[in-house]
């Protein structure tokens, strides 16, 4: 699968822009602030319906003005496919493709599978669990539908208990029948999840281990493991155990949606006790992992979007993962810096085709 061209209406810093893409690399360089990152947040935006750095979709349309149109055309199993993201502010996001207006946005999510490294992963070691949960949800749905669309239900489920548990309190009542019915649906679509999450990364957790070995150069072990008090009781029993503490909190304290994962290394959290390195290898570890299980799923090549990658990386690194594209491994590649030099020195030392992209200050406005 390869973006062949972009075209973006005033999305984020951007007026009006067009790019033809090279079919495996693409290095976006230029000073700090000039877009680049706005630039991969856009193709992210076409295979997810959303942005990956800001979710409030009226911030990222363009100051001052009203909408926002994305327009990428791709290439996937030799078909031409145009797909298409606006939004107008006060209005529903719309996503096209092929001029055919998608009912729900799930329907598209996984049809142009991509993985995107990028600074802001940090989150996943620093930030809470469900940063976490994101993530695996994320890779899951990619290559699942009935996986989101379960999950929107479980959610949906949960936030109308919470108002129940809320109702009750501030009424000073209860109702254990209309409560039961709730129970019973969290614990089927819990269930589910449960069953898929963990299904998920007895998959993907070696899939991790090797690429971590990989980029270490097999130094340290490092471990991930999957934390859901559901391993152990189903979620009936605990939502029965936890309903006086329900009641007092008035929300549910127990689901799938308290999951986590752990990340430690020689047995240890990683976020205590990781240095910079090996917490940036983790990561790195993680989405390589993520890209070599949506392609093992999908049977396409993801596009792979490494942003600012240097500042995550010394070069020699980088150098190990631009490699891999070589390997037939890789599909297409979009990689920005701010420094054309360096990043020109490391792709040119493989013998793929690839293209560089100079933005200037200047270039949003035109
Ligand atoms: N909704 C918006 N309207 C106008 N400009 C915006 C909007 N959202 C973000 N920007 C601008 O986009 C620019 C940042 O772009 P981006 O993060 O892509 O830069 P970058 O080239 O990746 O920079 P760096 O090298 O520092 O990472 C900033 O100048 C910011 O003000």
């Amino acid at each position: 699968m390869i973006l062949k061209s972009l075209s973006l209406l005033n999305y984020k810093n951007f007026e009006s822009i067009n790019f033809e893409f090279d079919d495996k690399i693409n290095c976006l360089v230029g000073n700090n602030g000039v877009g680049k990152t706005n630039i991969l947040d856009a193709i992210y935006h076409l295979s997810f319906g959303k942005s990956y750095f800001n979710p409030i979709t009226s911030q990222n349309i363009k100051h001052n003005t009203d909408f926002f149109v994305i327009d990428g055309l791709y290439t996937k199993e030799a078909r031409d496919e145009k797909v298409i993201v606006s939004a107008k502010r006060g209005q529903k996001k719309v996503i096209k493709r092929n001029a055919k207006i998608y009912d729900t946005f799930s329907e598209h999510i996984g049809f142009l599978p991509l993985v995107i490294i990028s600074p802001a992963d940090r989150d996943l070691i620093t930030e809470g669990s469900d940063t976490r949960r994101k993530f695996i949800d994320g890779v899951i749905s990619q290559s699942d539908q009935s996986y989101l669309k379960t999950l929107l239900k479980y959610s949906k489920i949960v936030s109308q208990r919470n108002s129940l548990l809320k109702y009750f309190t501030a009424n000073n009542t209860f109702d254990p029948t209309t409560l039961e019915v709730y129970n019973q649906q969290m614990h089927e679509y819990g269930s589910i999840i449960y069953e898929k999450r963990a299904a998920f990364l007895e998959t993907f957790i070696p899939i991790f281990e090797n690429r971590y070995q990989a980029i270490s150069s097999g130094k340290e072990s490092v471990t991930l493991s999957y934390q859901s008090k559901l391993s152990e009781t189903n979620l009936l029993t605990l939502l029965e155990q936890s309903l006086s503490k329900d009641r007092m909190l008035q929300y549910t304290s127990v689901g799938v949606h308290k999951d986590d994962l752990s990340f430690e290394i020689e047995g240890y959290p990683i976020k205590k006790f990781g240095s910079q390195g090996q917490q940036k290898s983790f990561l790195i570890a993680l989405k390589l992992a993520q890209f070599d299980f949506i392609k093992k799923q999908s049977k396409v090549n993801p596009i792979l979007l490494l942003d600012d990658i240097f500042d995550k990386l010394d070069e020699k690194r980088v150098e190990h993962i631009i490699k891999l594209v070589d390997d037939q491994n890789f599909g297409q590649l979009f990689i920005s810096d701010t420094h054309a030099d360096r990043t020109e020195s490391v792709v040119k030392k493989i013998s793929q085709s690839y293209k560089i992209i100079k933005l200037k200050s200047n270039e949003s406005e035109h």
